[in-house]
């Protein structure tokens, strides 16, 4: 299994996005702003539902590798961290995710 994570891919895109390279999509898409990568992000989210719906499970994979990138793309031009997001994850589990839960509509 991979060791690879969300956290060493955030790292490259950091690295990345400020590169000033002008073969690096990263570099690219931080350039463009957020709503470029916003926008690709949409697309990848798009293309990963029909993968899903279509039982295409390599598609499915593809598309979902493709979306998370993109998103993590924008996690950091909204300088939001990964770590931000599994707290808030790991805030839904247990007694704290009960209380979450209560106060989140259309849940
Ligand atoms: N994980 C990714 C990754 N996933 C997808 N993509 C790129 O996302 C782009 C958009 O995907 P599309 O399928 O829409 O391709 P497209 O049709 O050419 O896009 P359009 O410009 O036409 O909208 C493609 O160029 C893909 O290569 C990625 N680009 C980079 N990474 C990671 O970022 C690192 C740094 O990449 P660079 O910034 O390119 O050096 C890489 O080593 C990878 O680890």
């Amino acid at each position: 299994m991979s060791d690879f994570d969300l956290k060493k891919l955030e790292a490259i895109i950091a690295e990345r996005g400020r590169s000033g390279d002008a073969q690096s999509w990263t570099a690219r898409l931080f350039n463009a702003g957020t709503p470029k990568a916003a926008q690709k992000m949409g697309e990848e989210a798009v293309e990963a539902v029909i993968a899903a719906v279509s039982g295409d499970r390599e598609g499915l994979i593809s598309e979902s590798a493709d979306l998370l990138y993109h998103w993590l793309v924008v996690l950091a031009l909204a300088d939001v961290k990964v770590d931000e997001v599994m707290a808030k994850l790991e805030s839904r589990t247990g007694q704290s995710g009960v209380a979450e839960k209560a106060s989140r509509p259309h849940q």
